[in-house]
């Protein structure tokens, strides 16, 4: 009986999955294992090398057992990523002894489904105890939240790659005696959000953040006659809709967050950029020690005197120092006209020299100089086999 032979099969698949778990989790154990060996020997944690050694071999194995190049690629790259990060994690918690707490008060924007509650799940899932979510309605709020200490940490969304920098957060960092501890990047898949049985061609108005809208102002040209209304969080959008149960209305959110809501996505991919993803920042009151084996990444804010290349000269200091910088960003300083605050984040650690140099340099040179955090990088660049295509052959 064809049923009876499909069941049969599919039971098979059932306990390989459940075994390629088991593997999975073992790798993870002896990964961990390495990461105590990199402490006590104070190894970096990232070997490129020894990645590019371990995807070779998978891949060409794979090609012996019929599997394609890309897809062995793909998957253990995904495999790497999260056992890096694993170990990254584990190192930042032995640098810093006592900052384990058995419950994670954070604060972000929106609430359950908005892009930082998904990007709150996403950053804490890796670290101990249990999460505690406190969805805000502002960027001053949630500040507020961890100032008053009835938050431990805050998630702040501070650049999209459609939109650019969040100017708002940049500015209240301005103000703010927090800490940045962490950062972390997460995919922004926009998606028409609707009520059952809603048809596209009925839609009248939208809901969405105003940075949503930015980010798809090409699909919203193409939808034409169609009220847009701001919200102050892709979940409020969607609360919205909800709400009103109407076959007119629609709200732009992730898919993930919209089916929360009982909202179904009826078009997906609605950003202009293909790649949309944004970078969000972990705050807390006390700033954290970053293992030197982990790529680290330090952001500090600056104002500079007012003579002619005195931005120039701040910046030669790190070049003098061979300290990348991966961001710089200005902001009107509020009171002073025409007065830039400026943004930098550079690649690298506090606690190393060449930074230490930098930074005393700077402090020297500049009217205002503070260090907003130093945290463990946490983009983790997949390995890139150049041979993959000629492997193939
Ligand atoms: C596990 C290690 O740490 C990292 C993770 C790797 C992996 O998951 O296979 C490989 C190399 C390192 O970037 C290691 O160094 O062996």
């Amino acid at each position: 009986m064809p049923k009876q032979e499909l069941e049969e099969i599919r039971k098979k698949i059932t306990s390989l999955d459940s075994d390629l778990l088991s593997l999975l989790a073992t790798r993870q154990g002896l990964t961990n294992q390495v990461a105590e060996t990199k402490v006590k020997n104070q190894i970096p944690v990232r070997d490129q090398a020894r990645e590019e050694q371990l995807l070779i071999r998978l891949i060409k194995q794979g090609q012996k057992a019929g599997l394609d190049p890309h897809y062995v690629t793909q998957l253990f790259h995904v495999i790497i990523e999260d056992s890096v990060l694993n170990q990254q994690a584990m190192l930042a918690r032995w640098a810093n002894p006592g900052s384990e707490k058995p419950l994670n008060r954070v604060a972000f924007l929106g609430d359950k489904g908005s892009y930082s509650y998904l990007a709150t799940q996403k950053y804490f899932s890796r670290r101990p105890g249990e999460l505690l979510e406190i969805g805000c309605q502002s960027f001053v709020e949630i500040i507020n939240k961890v100032e008053s200490g009835e938050a431990d940490f805050a998630v702040l969304p501070i650049e999209n790659t459609s939109s650019g920098s969040i100017n708002e957060v940049y500015d209240q960092l301005q103000h703010t005696r927090l800490s940045i501890v962490g950062e972390l990047t997460h995919p922004i898949k926009h998606a028409l959000l609707v009520s059952d049985g809603v048809e596209i061609s009925k839609i009248k108005t939208l809901y969405a953040h105003p940075q949503v809208f930015a980010q798809c102002s090409h699909f919203l040209a193409e939808l034409g006659n169609v009220e847009v209304k701001p919200c102050d969080s892709t979940s409020a959008a969607m609360i919205v809709v909800n709400e009103l149960r109407s076959g007119e209305v629609a709200a732009i959110g992730s898919e993930a967050g919209g089916s929360l809501y009982g909202l179904k996505a009826i078009k997906s991919n609605l950003a202009n950029q293909k790649e949309n993803h944004s970078r969000f920042i972990v705050v807390a009151s006390d700033s954290v020690k970053v293992p030197l084996q982990v790529p680290a990444k330090t952001t500090l804010i600056m104002s500079t005197v007012q003579k002619p290349g005195a931005l120039v000269e701040a910046l030669l200091v790190l070049r003098e120092n061979q300290i990348n910088m991966t961001k710089l960003e200005s902001r009107p300083i509020t009171g002073n006209p025409w007065e830039e605050m400026f943004y930098l984040d550079v690649e690298g650690n506090i606690a190393d020299g060449p930074m230490q140099n930098a930074m005393e340099a700077l402090r020297g040179m500049t009217r205002y100089f503070k260090v907003l955090g130093c945290y463990p990088i946490e983009e983790i660049s997949p390995t890139k086999i150049a041979a993959v295509n000629a492997l193939m052959e």
